[in-house]
């Protein structure tokens, strides 16, 4: 008999009171690489995200992401191609210590408004790995090829 553990790190949620009733975020897919966050705007009161515009989306929840990883929030394609709803940061950084609600910053690049209604799945979160590196400070700067090269120094 074998017995299959889950080996995957934990991210625990916490919900909060706005986030009553949504469903987790959850990975839509075997295969997917984020899972999709919902809107935890209020249910009879959507928001209306008009042309040009942004707004700061609440999730309802707040994520504890393990240590030696971030959470990365991202857009949906599908809404950015049929909407222009996009993160206006992204990919947002959501970091392993932070203990607020995560919030999604949605702009509307689009010609219409848009309507976000609770529970819609706006964007997604990628958990990845992040490596801390100690700094230093030289006063010159090692001997590379490409040198000070870049912007477009090797050609098209
Ligand atoms: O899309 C995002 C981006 C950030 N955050 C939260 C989690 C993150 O850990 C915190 C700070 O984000 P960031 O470092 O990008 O913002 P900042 O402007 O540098 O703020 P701070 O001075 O609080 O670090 O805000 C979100 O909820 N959603
Ligand atoms: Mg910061």
């Amino acid at each position: 008999m074998t017995i299959h553990h889950d080996t995957r790190p934990t991210l625990n949620l916490i919900r909060l009171t706005n986030g009553e009733g949504l469903d987790l975020p959850a990975y839509e897919s075997k295969g997917a690489a984020g899972m999709d966050l919902r809107a935890a705007v209020d249910g009879a009161t959507p928001l209306m995200l008009s042309p040009g515009r942004r707004a700061l989306v609440p999730t309802g929840f707040i994520f504890e992401i393990p240590e030696g990883f971030e959470g990365q929030v991202r857009p949906r394609s599908g809404l950015a191609f049929k909407n222009g709803i996009t993160c206006l940061n992204t990919p947002g950084t959501v970091d392993s210590d932070y203990r607020g609600e995560v919030k999604v910053l949605l702009v509307n690049l689009g010609d219409e408004p848009f309507v976000i209604e609770r529970g819609m799945r706006i964007a997604q979160m990628v958990i990845a790995p992040v490596t801390q590196v100690r700094v230093a400070e030289s006063a010159a700067a090692s001997e590379t090829t490409r040198g000070a090269g870049g912007f477009g120094s090797t050609g098209v």
